[in-house]
């Protein structure tokens, strides 16, 4: 453990659902402060829609580029970062062990933080990871995976100090009639079910270089960021404070995703577990772990149409009663998310400034970004239209933000390219008592 010390070179790690993304950074001090200097970045995607696919980029030495390589024989988070970790210490790839082995701190993106997330970011320590695993079944595809992939870096970088960062803390700001759920409060507060919602790194991220764009305070800032990825949330922010999220207890709650269900009727379970006839059968436990298994992993994209890779649902050519389903399904859903936020934004405090797009599909696909668009023009002259050319083009040089409307309503249309890694870097920088 290094500890107390100013981080020298730090690795950053987002276990998605869908993905496992690490970047490295070199710190360089400048007069005032220290700043990340992007050293090395990977990613193995498509791990719930084999085979994976193995990007790794060292920059500004482009001969050593690996660009979406299948690999056959990685499944899983840890496997993926076992891969990425081997791959970064064989010299003939351009890096070698002494890089890897110089890194002072290692961020770790940990989605369920239950009650310790409100803290924000932790020095991980062992009360730490035993939270983090007593928070799994919470988030059965991201806490698990991140609590073996903690313990991964724990034993193959032993110098560096480990520090776990939530996707939850972001919405600790919840109003208390937002975050309840209306059942028996005592059983609400004794087993802690409420709203947490997630994909906060994402949002700090998209709010913090938004309210940069549009030359405003984070604290008057007021937007509706859609995070969509395997894994999709909205979230209202409201002058720079999460005010709602689509995510609740779990991250099933919300939209759907490439294996998620997103929400449905919580009686669908008992009627999906029961066979005909048994309607008023007591269920099991093992019965009803299974069914939220089924709801978490082989629903969503995956069970309308066969895969959980949006980008290959858009491009079914010619479209496929499933494919065009799905499309309508998740259209649909993003829709009432977005009408029901701008209504509560709106109704209180008058303003929104924008709605802002991110995630893989936020960022990738100009054609859905445009469908959700063309589905609020009945709202023309409060939203933006859309800037057809601007939209297909997408980012120009190193824009973190842009836009894509017209410029006509008072409501603008934004894609910020979200770095969940960076912002971790950046947090980390920013609070010397991690260090
Ligand atoms: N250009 C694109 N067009 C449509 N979908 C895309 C595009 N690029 C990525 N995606 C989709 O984004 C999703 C992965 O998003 P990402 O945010 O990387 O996921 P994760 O939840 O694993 O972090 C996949 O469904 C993938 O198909
Ligand atoms: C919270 C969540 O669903 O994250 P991801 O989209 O990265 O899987
Ligand atoms: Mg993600």
């Amino acid at each position: 453990m290094s500890g107390e010390a100013e981080p020298k070179s730090i690795l950053s790690i987002n276990a998605g659902s869908s993905s496992l993304k690490i970047k490295l950074f070199d710190i360089v001090r400048n007069d005032k402060a220290p700043v990340p200097k992007l050293i090395l970045k990977s990613t193995i995607s498509k791990l719930t829609s084999p085979s994976a696919k193995f990007t790794f980029k060292i920059v500004d030495k482009k001969e050593y580029d690996v660009e979406a390589q299948e690999i056959e024989n990685v499944h899983t988070s840890v496997e993926a970062f076992n891969h990425i970790l081997k791959h970064s210490r064989n010299d003939d790839n351009g890096f070698g062990n002494k890089r890897v082995d110089h890194i002072t701190h290692i961020c770790h993106r940990v989605v369920h933080g239950g009650e310790i997330g409100d803290r924000g970011p932790l020095v991980v320590n062992n009360r730490v990871i035993k939270e983090v695993e007593e928070l799994a079944t919470l988030a059965p595809l991201h806490n698990g995976p991140a609590e073996s992939i903690l313990k991964e870096a724990i034993r193959a970088l032993p110098e560096a100090r480990n520090i776990a960062f939530f996707d939850s803390s972001f919405h600790s700001t919840l109003p208390d009639f937002i975050r309840t759920y209306p059942i028996d409060q005592k059983v609400a507060k004794e087993k802690k079910l409420r709203k947490y919602g997630f994909h906060g790194l994402s949002y700090s991220w998209v709010l913090k270089n938004v309210a940069k764009f549009l030359g405003k305070e984070k604290e008057e800032t007021s937007i509706i960021a859609l995070h969509l990825g395997s894994g999709a949330s909205i979230c209202a922010i409201k002058n720079g404070k999460s005010y709602d999220t689509s995510m609740g207890l779990t991250p099933l709650e919300g939209l759907p995703g490439g294996s998620r269900s997103g929400t449905v009727d919580p009686s669908l379970i008992f009627h999906y577990s029961s066979r005909p006839g048994e309607k008023d059968k007591v269920l099991s436990s093992v019965e009803l772990s299974h069914a939220e298994n089924i709801l978490n992993s082989g629903s969503g994209f995956k069970a309308l149409v066969g895969t959980s890779d949006f980008s290959e649902i858009l491009a079914t050519d010619p479209p496929t009663h499933e494919s065009e389903l799905t499309v309508n399904i998740y259209l649909d859903r993003i829709l009432g998310f977005l009408g029901s936020y701008w209504l509560k934004l709106k109704g209180g405090t008058g303003g929104v400034d924008a709605i802002v797009f991110s995630g893989g599909i936020g960022e990738g696909s100009s054609e859905f970004r445009k469908m959700i668009i063309d589905g609020l023009a009945g709202l023309n002259g409060e939203f933006d239209g859309l800037d057809n050319e601007r939209n297909k083009k997408g980012s120009e040089g190193n824009e973190v933000v842009y836009p894509i409307g017209d410029g006509e309503g008072k409501i603008k249309f934004l894609v910020c390219e979200t770095d969940e890694e960076l912002q971790m870097v950046e947090e980390c920088l920013s609070t010397k008592k991690l260090w």
